[in-house]
């Protein structure tokens, strides 16, 4: 019996969780499986008699898109009630307990396994960034418990005692060079190869080349579910001079038949390394004779596959090329990785300082989350320490897909999507100026350059009907969707039933679409922009919304009207949706109280009659 651990997350901290929940069955020496929750076929989860399920939350409660699959079978009325009755599961869930709903996704995944007569091996754990320690308070004793219930009923596979943490496990991916070009030495062990280069630069590097060993065009492999498009605009859409770059991007479908996206989809990007951050982080490791040379990765374990974010094993790589396309050397380092160095460092100091990082994540918080300190900037203080070409596979964390919330509609722009991307540029808190991965990359595209895109369906839908008010409310770049719905509901007849809060600095300098929405405004739209430092008195959306109560009580209430919120993910949402209440309560313009009136809300968005999208 093999247990299965299936985890569901959306920036990495539940699947960096699984993995350490796997190494640690396996420094005991028992076989474990560990995969992302959609990649699992659901038909083998009556079977599956010992699981272990790890799920981060977001939006506002919601299970992030990897659990989808696996949570819309589990929710099918027509499932008997005892289907799960053979499984035995434990759960971790990660969230933060300054949402109202804390865990939710696990806690209704939690709940659903125990209505199918799954049987619950141990209390849940919910893991909670806002605790002391962040996650390990409920994680350590969490784990300690799923392996005393788990461990007698899995039989070992050794019989040397369990590998202590500093111990380094076997490794579970192997990197081989091809059998052609056999006579080009690999030593995989080899934990520094060469000698740093005194220039600091590899001169062989070949900037972003994934199809230079497959040979086909100048971008990325594109996994099956991506399409192939093309560059075609990038222009700034603020004011020249003003502090925010924010580009207005225009991508174009290869494939003339591609089938037409929905308004509010979402369109997902993956950023490459650029060639310098990969040169420097060569030179760290000391890899930069082994970094061009062919190889498969194979999974070496027969119970664990290979990891979604990696290349297939019938497809030829090269340690650049997964430097480039797949790993991500400019994440901030989670406490995993300094237990992988932690076991790899041959020196007492920092061995030392290695086990501080492992006792207190405050530690961590400080030297790497708060400055974003990288990894590559990490492994610069532990000089020492190498990663080895064993190992790297598993050390270093899935270079992420960046997802874009599309402004445009097809109805609009056939063939095209549009985005809106702020150039994320800042200085860390070491006075280190920092730029965005994903939005970097993609302002030193080309225009013409041919990209892989993913588009996946919206979170949010249009009412059905155009009579039906709909109210848009998006400050910033969350103006994006909002474009998109004014789009269709102008081509749909509903401009006079639609209403657009925006919100930007000035009308001068971060006005997005401003020529569109004078357009929009002469056939009907109800266009408030709310620029807040266009007058004495800072102006938000919220405000705006507060002047317009008649107007918003009359759509919401009286004509079962549609409330949108999109954007930043800080106080905007919970204010908008305060505003919104307030409207409709006695103080405002309608006659519920203030309690009514929260609750009418709350039940608006429950049953979806419009929706919130943050980020
Ligand atoms: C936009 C956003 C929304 C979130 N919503 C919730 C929530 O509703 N409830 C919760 O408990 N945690 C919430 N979280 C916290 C995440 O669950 C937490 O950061 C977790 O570690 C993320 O894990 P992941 O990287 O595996 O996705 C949210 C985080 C973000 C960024």
């Amino acid at each position: 019996m093999i247990p299965v651990i299936l985890y569901a997350s959306e920036t990495g901290n539940a699947a960096d969780t699984a993995h350490r929940i796997a190494r640690a069955f396996r420094s005991h020496h028992r076989k474990i499986s560990c995969q992302p929750m959609n990649l699992f076929p659901l038909s083998s989860l009556p079977h599956t008699n010992l699981l272990i399920l790890v799920t981060s939350t977001h939006g506002r409660g919601d299970p992030p898109p990897t659990m989808l699959p696996l949570w819309n079978a589990l929710l099918r009325s027509s499932l008997p009630e005892d289907i799960l009755e053979d499984v035995h599961y434990a759960i971790f869930g990660l969230g933060d307990s300054s949402y109202e709903r804390f865990c939710w996704a696990g806690k209704m995944l939690a709940r659903r396994m125990e209505g199918l007569g799954a049987n619950k091996m141990g209390e849940p754990g919910w893991g909670d960034e806002r605790s002391p320690n962040g996650i390990e308070d409920a994680f350590l004793p969490w784990l300690q418990q799923t392996l005393d219930l788990f461990l007698p009923y899995l039989p070992s596979t050794s019989s040397s005692p369990p590998l202590p943490l500093t111990g380094l496990p076997p490794p579970i991916y192997s990197l081989r060079p091809v059998s052609v070009l056999d006579d080009v030495p690999v030593n995989l062990d080899r934990l520094s190869i060469s000698p740093l280069p005194t220039n600091g630069h590899s001169t062989a590097a070949p900037s972003r080349v994934e199809d230079s060993v497959q040979g086909h065009g100048s971008s990325s492999s594109k996994p099956d579910d991506w399409v192939w498009a093309t560059l075609g605009k990038n222009t700034r859409v603020t004011k020249e001079g003003w502090w925010q770059d924010v580009r207005g991007i225009e991508i174009e479908f290869e494939d003339p038949e591609t089938m037409p996206y929905l308004p509010g989809s979402i369109c997902s990007l993956q950023p490459q390394s650029s060639t310098e951050d990969v040169d420097a982080f060569l030179e760290m490791s000391g890899l930069e004779d082994q970094a061009d040379i062919p190889m498969t990765i194979e999974a070496i374990l027969e119970e664990q596959p290979l990891a979604p974010h990696l290349p297939p094993s019938s497809a030829q790589t090269t340690l650049r090329l997964l430097l480039t396309n797949h790993l991500d050397i400019r994440a901030s380092p989670r406490k995993s990785f300094f237990e992988w160095l932690r076991r790899l460092s041959p020196d007492e100091r920092e061995r030392e300082r290695l086990d501080e990082f492992i006792a207190d994540p405050d530690e961590i918080h400080t030297y790497a989350t708060r400055p974003s300190r990288t990894i590559t900037e990490t492994l610069a203080d532990f000089r020492q320490t190498r990663i080895p070409l064993t190992h790297i596979l598993e050390i270093l964390p899935p270079l992420r897909r960046r997802q874009f919330s599309i402004a445009s509609s097809w109805e609009a722009h056939p063939g095209k999507v549009q985005l809106l991307v702020a150039l994320v540029e800042y200085k860390t808190n070491l006075k280190i100026p920092r730029k965005g991965l994903c939005s970097s990359w993609l302002n030193a595209l080309t225009v013409g350059t041919r990209i892989p895109i993913h588009i996946a369906p919206p979170t949010l839908f249009l009412p059905p009907s155009p009579e039906t008010p709909v109210i848009l409310v998006g400050p910033g770049t969350g103006v994006a969707p909002m474009r998109a719905f004014t789009e269709v509901r102008a081509r749909h007849g509903a401009a006079i039933d639609t209403a657009v809060y925006f919100g930007c600095r000035s009308m001068t300098t971060d006005c997005f679409y401003a020529s569109e929405w004078e357009q929009y405004k002469k056939q009907g739209v109800k266009v408030e922009i709310a620029a807040s430092r266009d007058q004495a008195e800072k102006l938000y959306v919220q405000h705006l919304i507060k002047r317009d109560k008649q107007r918003i009580r009359e759509w919401i209430v009286d004509r079962g009207g549609s409330v949108y919120i999109t954007g930043s993910s800080n106080a905007m949402p919970r204010e908008v949706r305060e505003a919104i209440a307030w409207c409709i309560s006695a103080e405002g313009a309608g006659d519920m109280s203030e309690e009514e009136s929260k609750v009418y809300v709350e039940r608006m968005f429950e049953e979806k009659r419009g929706g919130e999208e943050s980020w």
